[in-house]
């Protein structure tokens, strides 16, 4: 099948991707044109395992090509949105990238022969979008459906290729959602043969199923946050708590990994966007919780930097920090809204210095200018002379860290590990004084 991406971000080129390795015919779109020189080249403009190898593959076989050009669509039978929904100045979700993207699109919808024209939403929007925007897009004849994504950086490959479900939002319109669902059936036939759920739903209830799944996730992290609060108050181990509750398949054990919080360009932008939307639509008291889960979140960030500081003793002034972690999680050079970045940044002012290393992320923050840290090339080289050391995201060449040679290149052998990742008996044997969240 012909198809197209628009938005070529951290979504939208590996769904491009992803569609060539099933063997379609893609072109990804965006405005970015460093962005689409990269792709056109093989080349993902950001770290994602396994991602280089799928868009070299697919562009050297014809499959797959990048342009900044929006009249790519004409033509084509179906158009993936991807673009992005950041956090607008009132928390609520900024809409502007998929208004333009959609008003880019409708001069050349309407001409593929190839049948039923779909356009596809996959960026995550605030409920009633669908049906607005299907306003717009059904006097070409072309249908939207709304195809939410619920990938996970570092594993976002696999996630895409291989997804838990997929959910559909389809048109009121009986024969137009028959017609639209076969032509998504079509599309991602391989992920359907091997079994994989297809949901079909009404766009509200497709564009909720995103945010409130969003929500859950930012609910439970912050759950074992403010379980880890009351541990650290009395004592108490939050891994062997979250291990035995996790036990009860009602709760399940994963996304219980207290530390310093969620973080990223989706779940802290998501629950406030689903906020303001509720607000909008007169439930926001219903949602009050997630202001909660919001400020437990933030509070963890903050609560590092106190017991960093508490480490450090009444003269901080003369101390070297060392941050491992830039990223807001591994196997990802992403660092929106970085739980680790933000501690490194909190603890400058007070601090003599603070340095940050990470393998992926590391690099491009070495290009910025006007940072309150440094950065390193190479953990050796950010532990060494180090007063504290802070394990900010759990990349595995920190979690796996010798305690023995690392204690040998530090001033002071304290850490705090923000992801409850460190091996903290072998830590402590190595003379290490260890503080986890919720665990000692
Ligand atoms: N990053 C993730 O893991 C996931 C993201 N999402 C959702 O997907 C959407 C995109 O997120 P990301 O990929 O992370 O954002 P991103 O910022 O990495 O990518 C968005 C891309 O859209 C491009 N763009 C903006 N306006 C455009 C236009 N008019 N035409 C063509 N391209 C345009 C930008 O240049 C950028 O490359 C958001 O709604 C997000 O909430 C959903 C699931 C997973
Ligand atoms: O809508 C999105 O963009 C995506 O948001 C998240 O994916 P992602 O942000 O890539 O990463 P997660 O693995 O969810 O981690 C988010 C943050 O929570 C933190 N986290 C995760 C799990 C946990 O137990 N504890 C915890 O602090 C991570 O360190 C990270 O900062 C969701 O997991 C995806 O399903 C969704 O598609």
């Amino acid at each position: 099948m012909r198809l197209t991406v628009i938005g070529c971000g951290y979504l939208g080129a590996v769904h491009a991707a992803a569609m060539a390795e099933m063997g379609h015919e893609v072109i990804g779109v965006d405005v970015d044109e460093a962005k689409v020189e990269a792709l056109a080249r093989g080349r993902a403009p950001f770290f994602e395992p396994g991602l280089n190898e799928l868009l070299e593959r697919n562009v050297a076989a014809g499959r797959l090509s990048f342009t900044t050009d929006p009249g790519a669509v004409r033509g084509r039978q179906v158009h993936f949105i991807g673009v992005g929904t950041p956090q607008s100045p009132s928390g609520a979700a900024d809409l502007s990238y998929v208004d333009a993207a959609v008003e880019a699109m409708l001069p050349h919808l309407g001409h593929c022969a190839d049948g039923q024209e779909v356009v596809a939403g996959k960026s995550t929007v605030p409920v009633g979008t669908a049906a607005r925007l299907a306003q717009a897009i059904d006097p070409t004849g072309a249908a939207l459906v709304w195809n939410p994504e619920f990938l996970r950086e570092g594993f976002a490959v696999d996630d895409t290729l291989s997804p838990d479900r997929m959910v559909y939002g389809l048109p009121e319109d009986p024969g137009t959602a028959q017609r639209a669902q076969a032509v998504l059936d079509e599309v991602y036939a391989p992920i359907l043969r091997a079994g994989k759920p297809r949901l079909v739903m009404d766009y509200a209830t497709s564009e909720l199923v995103k945010i409130s799944a969003n929500a859950f996730l930012a609910t439970k992290i912050s759950f074992i946050n403010a379980m880890a609060q009351v541990c650290d108050t009395v004592g108490a181990d939050v891994t062997a708590l979250a291990a035995a509750i996790g036990m009860d398949e009602r709760i399940g054990s994963r996304f219980l990994r207290a530390g310093i919080g969620f973080g990223g360009g989706c779940l802290p932008k998501d629950i406030r966007a689903f906020q303001a939307r509720a607000a909008e639509l007169g439930v926001g008291q219903a949602l009050g919780f997630l202001a909660e889960v919001d400020k437990v979140n933030e509070s963890v960030r903050r609560s590092v930097v106190d017991t960093a500081l508490g480490l450090l003793g009444p003269e901080p002034g003369g101390a070297r920090v060392a941050v491992l972690g830039a990223a807001f999680k591994p196997d990802s050079d992403d660092m929106r809204n970085s739980p680790a970045l933000d501690v490194a940044a909190d603890l400058a002012p007070s601090v003599g210095s603070v340095v940050v290393v990470d393998p992926e992320a590391g690099p491009l923050l070495a290009g910025r200018e006007g940072l309150p840290y440094e950065v390193a090339a190479t953990t050796q080289e950010a532990l060494a002379d180090a007063d504290l050391v802070i394990l900010g995201t759990e990349w595995r060449q920190f979690t796996t860290l010798d305690p023995v040679e690392a204690a040998g290149l530090v001033r002071t052998p304290v850490v705090i590990d923000g992801r409850n990742a460190l091996d903290r008996s072998a830590w402590k044997a190595a003379g290490w004084a260890y503080t986890g969240i919720g665990r000692r």
